[in-house]
């Protein structure tokens, strides 16, 4: 089934369903750039950084400038948080349903090396940006109306929630259409595979600690299997291998940059892909908190994010909730 049927199926929400639709085109034009690899410059670095300090590609800006044009063009968004900016872009139409926060290219660092990359939407109600500004932004990850991540792979996959469980679309190469593929992805409670970058453990807190050590123990800890562990440096990859193959995901807080509660962005990154994995029977937590209601204080505020098979998670909370005793 095509996108724009399954849209028709499922929402009555006609402004939302033009919504979906251009951030498909807009996730369309980015993997054909992205297919080009160097020969469309997307490997090379630019001189400038982001807010949050990082170098930037110049595949970021493009990604950034392609989906800013698609959400314009679709008239039913007011404004738009992107990582790649200070502030959010605000259309001339104000008083549009929908907000966007968007991370147009995530793991970008994996450009270099050919590795998969995605972009990430979060889609939320337009609660008055004209009255409040950068302020509307600021709404806890339940109040969503639907979430998405395009990923760049060898196969191009749109990845979609509108609150009634998580779909998986692959782009059909000739036609340039997305198509449905996957219905109602169903994440499994338990597993045997992680998620995390190790070289970060001196940092980690003592539940994370706790955690990792009863994994790597395997068969003959206090876990009594053996785990397995993979970690691509790309958010929308390591969650599409989650929502595919279960598993946990765990970018934890640590004491790395002390002023940092952890690396990944609550508004682009955290609360769309909480919104997909919860919708796939999966749970979310900062450690002790369900993501999605967090109430966030700033635009570009950073989260810790442990997210994936529900009882995984649900340990993970108690190891958190037994060490703050
Ligand atoms: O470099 P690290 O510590 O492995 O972090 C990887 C994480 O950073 C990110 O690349 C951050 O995203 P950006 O590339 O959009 O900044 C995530 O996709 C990924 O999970
Ligand atoms: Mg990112
Ligand atoms: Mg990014």
């Amino acid at each position: 089934m095509q996108l724009d049927v399954f849209l028709k199926q499922v929402s009555i929400n006609q402004a939302l369903n033009s919504l979906i639709s251009h951030i498909a085109e807009a996730g369309i034009e980015i993997a054909s750039l992205v297919k080009q690899g160097a020969l469309a410059g997307v490997t090379e670095k630019m001189t400038t950084t982001n807010v949050q300090g990082e170098t930037q590609m110049q595949l970021d800006i493009l990604s950034h400038d392609l989906a800013l044009a698609q959400l314009r063009a679709s008239t039913v968004v007011a404004g738009v948080l992107s990582e790649e900016v200070d502030a959010p872009v605000l259309f001339e139409t104000l008083d549009a349903p929908f907000l966007v926060s968007m991370d147009p290219l995530d793991g970008s660092s994996n450009l270099a090396i050919n590795g998969v990359v995605g972009s990430i939407f979060s889609i939320l109600p337009n609660t008055g940006v004209s009255r409040l500004g950068e302020q509307a932004f600021l709404q806890p990850g339940q109040a969503q109306r639907a979430a998405a991540y395009v990923m760049y792979g060898p196969a191009t996959l749109l990845v979609l929630t509108m609150g009634q469980g998580t779909h998986v679309f692959t782009l059909d190469a000739q036609q340039q259409i997305f198509t449905l593929t996957q219905q109602t992805v169903q994440i499994a409670d338990q597993t045997t595979e992680f998620a995390i970058n190790t070289s970060n453990q001196r940092y980690w807190q003592p539940a994370m600690q706790r955690y990792i050590a009863e994994c790597l123990h395997g068969a003959d800890g206090p876990r009594g299997h053996d785990f397995n562990m993979r970690w691509c440096a790309s958010m929308v990859m390591d969650v599409h291998r989650i929502l595919t193959r279960g598993g946990v995901f765990l970018y934890p807080r640590d004491t790395k940059q002390p002023v940092k509660a952890g690396r990944l962005r609550l508004l682009y990154e955290a609360n769309p892909m909480s919104l997909l994995v919860t919708q796939a029977g999966g749970a979310s937590i900062d450690g002790l908190d369900d993501i999605l209601s967090i109430q966030p204080t700033s635009c570009h505020q950073r989260v810790p994010v442990l997210l994936g098979a529900k009882q995984e998670i649900q340990r993970l909370r108690d190891y958190h909730q037994q060490a703050s005793h």
